[in-house]
């Protein structure tokens, strides 16, 4: 059986992170740090959507997969780009609205002569790999609950691993794995416990409840508690453990969710599962106390590492949190973290005694608006980070993006199916909120960081405008490659982070690059299409449709069309609204709109400050009846009133004033 991890397998990328490591690193040196200056498209494809594409293709054979918007799939020649077919699931526009960050997918998985597909909607569909045929169909989560899929599903010993997002509106994270061949599904794992009048779980492996039960307070299970397992898993065949990634908790405020009183297990922690019972192992709890969206869905990478003079088995993660962490992958003890960001306003350090973040004082939430940095924007979230067993750094996209907490007061939060339950307030202290936000801004950093995981320090980095920036592929051939938020994709030397090639692409790929081997020739290929998590750094416009490019030594004469001109900025209407009705829209919108359209409502998928005088007019009908749902603008009628979208239509009017002047000098 051709394994990801297979020698053999050199030429393909055959699985998420190429192997069950998810190092991302290939061994392929033929585009190297002496010839990449000769790099040139090789071809194209529109994918025809002005939404964020995430997804890592899969090249097996000669083929490459790749996974579009509402997980529509291609199969392509992977020389020559010739398409070979199309499957396209038919998920409901509608399913975007649970999706906190667009109706994308980070990718699908392949095993032995099928392609699978986990959608939006829930369901993980099996493909035929030669013609796209399906082969079966299962339902992997209760549709009347808000959860959906970003994730792409792994295959691990013949089964197809998948979790589920949806923490942050309200649902019990857990994972699930099923027969590759058949669908059946063979075990289910539930990452935070349920209501304990309800005793276990029997078609779960729920013996894991027992250790995190009493780590919860209060009535939690009413909200779902979270800790979703939205992205990030990895596999030891050895160890025979599945590494599962576990997200924030539901409200995000641990006052409302737990009483502010204990650790609340599994949330943003590492969990290490029999990959054959789905039976707990062990955990690591990164985020004790979640307070603040922070998830540990991020990447991880297990390698083996000379530390201290041992070869240790180890697992490596840098969640949204800001620290490194290092952790032996067979008992899950901690062996080092260090702050890869300045991390001021969470914890000072993690004690290697306990593993325990050492908080800051004020570092959880109250009623009175905080600054946190690293926020929910996170210090570094799902984009693909790289390990190179030849430079021994790894290599990812590195944020300093702060944002401003206050929970609501006590009596003030309800809890509201399929929406937002942050537990947070956006109204007190506006003037307290105005001047942190500024802060924020001022102080926001991103950059590429290459980090020595042995010495737990930064080897080089290169810095960026702002935020934003993709996924990174290492390659033996001392590179690295990442798409940036400069509309480009990047390719530097591995050792020293020396520029080595660039090109204009009009897109900032989030998604991270892959390369594999065709007829002897090596190509590089990455989705190009912007959007996801930080939503807005691109500016008002983004002009071009997303594109899968694909890369070799020596192509010429294919080329990019050109962007189309920028649109100019619509001149805002004059505020008429009251200060409190601004207010009011200022709240709304942080609970409802800002994980679409940006927070503080710049960028976004749709950046609504720069509305038409036409859209304004329709503004109440896109929000409540939702005439654009045929483009993923759902309506909101269940959530919200009429006066609420006025409320948000007055905040956007307000905000588009403050920033106009800017804006029309720079479109
Ligand atoms: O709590 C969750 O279930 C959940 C799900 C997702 C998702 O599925 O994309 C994200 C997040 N949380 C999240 O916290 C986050 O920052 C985030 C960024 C993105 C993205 O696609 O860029 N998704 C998600
Ligand atoms: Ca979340």
């Amino acid at each position: 059986m051709l394994t990801p991890d297979a020698p053999a397998n050199i030429a393909n990328w055959m699985s998420h992170g190429r192997n069950w490591g998810e190092d991302r690193f290939s061994p392929l040196a033929q585009i190297n740090d002496g010839n990449v200056g000769q790099l040139g498209l090789a071809w194209f494809d529109d994918l025809a959507t002005m939404r964020g594409v995430q997804a890592t293709p899969l090249v097996v054979d000669g083929v490459l997969y790749n996974e579009s918007i509402y997980n529509i799939v291609t199969a392509y020649n992977a020389a020559t780009g010739e398409r070979l077919w199309t499957y396209d699931p038919q998920v409901g526009a509608e399913w975007a609205r649970l999706a906190c960050c667009g109706p994308s997918s980070r990718g699908i998985a392949a095993w032995e002569g099928k392609i699978y597909i986990a959608a939006l909607d829930g369901r993980l569909i099996a493909v035929d790999a030669a013609t796209g045929q399906e082969v079966w169909t299962v339902q992997t989560f209760d549709r009347a609950e808000a959860y959906s899929i970003t994730g792409a599903p792994r295959v691990y010993d013949g089964k197809v691993v998948i979790g589920n997002g949806g923490a942050d509106y309200g649902v019990r994270g857990f994972v699930a794995a099923y027969d590759a061949a058949t669908g059946e599904r063979l075990w289910k794992f539930y990452t935070v416990p349920g209501n304990p009048a309800n005793g276990p779980d029997g078609e779960a492996s729920d013996s894991a409840m027992q250790i995190a039960l009493p780590t919860w307070h209060g009535e939690w299970w009413r909200y779902g508690g979270g800790g979703t397992a939205w992205d990030a898993f990895a596999y030891d065949p050895q160890l025979n453990l599945v590494y599962i990634g576990t997200g924030n908790g539901t409200p995000h405020m641990w006052h409302f969710r737990s009483d502010g009183q204990g650790d609340n297990l599994f949330l943003c922690s590492i969990v290490a599962v029999n990959a054959t019972s789905g039976e707990y192992v062990w955990h690591y709890q990164m985020v004790p106390e979640e307070d603040w969206d922070y998830t540990c869905t991020q990447p991880m990478i297990t390698a083996d590492l000379e530390i201290g003079g041992r070869t240790r088995q180890v697992i490596m993660q840098a969640p949204k949190n800001g620290f490194f962490y290092v952790i032996d992958r067979a008992t899950g003890e901690l062996l080092s973290a260090q702050n890869y960001v300045s991390v001021n306003t969470w914890a000072s350090h993690i004690d290697r005694a306990t593993g325990r973040p050492v908080l800051m004082p004020g570092a959880h939430n109250t009623t009175t608006p905080h600054l946190m940095s690293p926020s929910w924007l996170a210090a570094h979230t799902w984009h693909p980070m790289a390990y190179s067993p030849l430079t021994g750094l790894v290599y990812f996209s590195a944020q300093e993006q702060g944002d401003v907490y206050a929970r609501a007061e006590d009596g003030e939060f309800t809890y509201v199916h399929h929406r937002s339950n942050s537990g947070q307030q956006r109204r007190n202290q506006p003037e307290l909120r105005a001047r942190l936000m500024e802060q924020a801004r001022a102080e926001e950093k991103g950059y590429l960081l290459a980090w020595n995981p042995v010495t737990q320090s930064e080897a080089w980095r290169v810095p960026y405008r702002v935020p934003g920036s993709g996924g990174v592929l290492a390659t033996a051939g001392n590179l690295v490659v990442q798409g940036t938020i400069d509309k480009t994709l990047a390719i530097y030397a591995a050792d020293t982070g020396r520029k080595l090639w660039e090109m204009d692409i009009d897109q900032a790929p989030v998604a991270g690059a892959i390369t594999y081997l065709v007829d002897g020739v090596q190509y590089i290929a990455i989705n190009a299409g912007w959007g996801g998590s930080p939503v807005y750094n691109l500016g008002p416009f983004q002009t071009s449709t997303a594109k899968l490019l694909v890369f070799r030594l020596g192509a010429s004469g294919v080329t990019l069309p050109p962007p189309p001109p920028p649109s100019s900025v619509p001149r805002p209407p004059f505020l008429t609204a009251t200060e409190d009705m601004v207010a009011r829209g200022r709240e709304l919108y942080g609970e409802n709109c800002a994980r679409c359209h940006g927070p503080n409502a710049v960028g976004g998928m749709k950046d609504l400050r720069w509305m038409t005088a036409e859209t304004r007019a329709a503004f109440a009908d896109i929000v409540l009846r939702g005439t654009l749902a045929d483009r993923g603008m759902i309506g909101f009628a269940g959530q919200l009133s009429e006066a609420d979208a006025n409320a948000i239509h007055a905040f956007l009017i307000a905000r588009a004033n403050e920033d106009y002047a800017d804006a029309s000098a720079h479109p």
